[in-house]
């Protein structure tokens, strides 16, 4: 008897207790917390999944282009929400802030490599009508497969009167690639940046050899240039006709803007009037905005200028210089005298075939 009175306790308050801890658990909303995590852990496994390496279906060739990723920078890299989102007003309710969010590209920076592609799309962010990401997203030859909304993901937040311009210089490369951009949008802007072929191949050597120790043996300049049969960089980095011939084929001639890196960096402030132009935007680069810094040996940010703390957001340039890192503007290797004129002699007629089909002419120091 009283073994049954003490069970039926025992069972009253175990009931009791499961109920009271069922309410807590609802009220505490423990439920709604653990389906939270499961989103998070949800997304971030999809992120993941959507983060991994995707080769290169397009068989791009790769030029070696460098990534920003090695600069050695100190300026502040963080996005801030807006990027270089400049509201007209402080007041949240005015409209233009619900218009913030990722946009897809208008305007492609897509080649060449080792041209001043860096600099050029860096200054252009001082636009108050351009966002640009930090890095070169690669999206129409290596990360294809990963679908357009990653690549809108990848973009700072703009407003609806902002450009989104992308850089990734080895877009030029391929026909393949060119074709996606083509379906991707057919009206798209294409800017291309050219330079001194030989100027180029410099550029490039010091790239390749940058992290040969002091002192150490690096290959010769001549035997590099010339390569074997399977990767002569005379055909690959001189071959500009070819590449902007290309672009020319798929797209409009008034979608494609074609700039030497000599105009940019002797005077980038007239370039970048052009760039403004060409993309229909409202006259904004001032001269006030760079400097010429002689130690590096090109023009620079003034960092005093109101625009400055904003573009910071959105490039890699050292913060108390105003430049950008020590991966640009490298020292270029000297060339031996016999193999400068051997080059002179067989670029020259690519020379006069690219000044035809851009229906300009360049001055280059090394063909003069
Ligand atoms: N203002 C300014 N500041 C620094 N560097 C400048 C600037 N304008 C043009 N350049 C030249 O840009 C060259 C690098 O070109 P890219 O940025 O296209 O290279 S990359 O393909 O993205 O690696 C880089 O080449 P190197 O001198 O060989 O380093 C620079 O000469």
């Amino acid at each position: 008897m009283v073994k049954s009175t003490t069970l039926q306790i025992f069972l009253v308050v175990a009931i009791v207790s499961f109920f009271g801890l069922l309410v807590i658990h609802r009220s505490l909303n423990i439920g709604a917390f653990s389906k939270a995590g499961k989103f998070i852990r949800k997304s971030v496994l999809a992120d993941q999944a959507q983060e991994e390496e995707v080769p290169d279906s397009a068989g791009v060739p790769d030029d070696d282009s460098e990534s920003d990723e090695d600069s050695e920078l100190d300026g502040d890299t963080e996005f801030e929400v807006g990027g270089n989102f400049r509201p007209g007003s402080d007041d949240p309710a005015e409209d233009t802030w619900s218009n913030v969010r990722q946009r897809l590209p208008k305007a492609l920076i897509i080649g060449f490599s080792k041209c001043g592609t860096t600099a050029l799309r860096t200054f252009l962010t001082l636009h108050p009508n351009i966002v640009s990401p930090i890095e070169e997203v690669r999206y129409f030859n290596f990360n294809y497969t990963k679908g357009l909304d990653w690549y809108r993901r990848q973009m700072p937040p703009s407003t609806e009167d902002q450009i989104t311009l992308e850089k990734t210089p080895s877009y030029i490369m391929s026909p393949i690639v060119l074709k996606r951009i083509y379906l991707f949008d057919s009206r798209v802007k294409l800017i291309i940046i050219i330079r001194d072929p030989i100027v180029r191949l410099q550029s490039q050597y010091a790239h390749s050899f940058r992290n040969v120790p002091e002192g150490a043996r690096k290959p010769d300049f001549k035997i590099w240039v010339k390569g074997d049969s399977s990767e002569n960089r005379i055909t690959h980095f001189v071959g500009y006709t070819k590449y902007i011939r290309q672009v020319y084929d798929q797209f409009p001639k008034d979608q494609i803007l074609v700039l030497a890196e000599e105009d940019f960096e002797q005077n980038p402030l007239s370039v970048m009037k052009e760039v403004e132009e060409f993309l229909g935007l409202e006259p904004a680069f001032s001269k006030e905005m760079f400097y010429f810094n002689k130690e590096k040996g090109f023009y620079c940010f003034n960092r005093e200028h109101e625009f400055f703390p904003t573009v910071l957001k959105m490039v890699k340039v050292n913060s108390r210089t105003g430049c950008l890192g020590e991966d640009k503007g490298r020292d270029h290797p000297d060339i031996d005298e016999d193999f400068h004129k051997e080059l002179v002699q067989f670029i020259r007629p690519h020379n006069e075939q690219l000044f035809r089909l851009i229906g300009k002419r360049i001055v280059w120091e090394n063909f003069e």
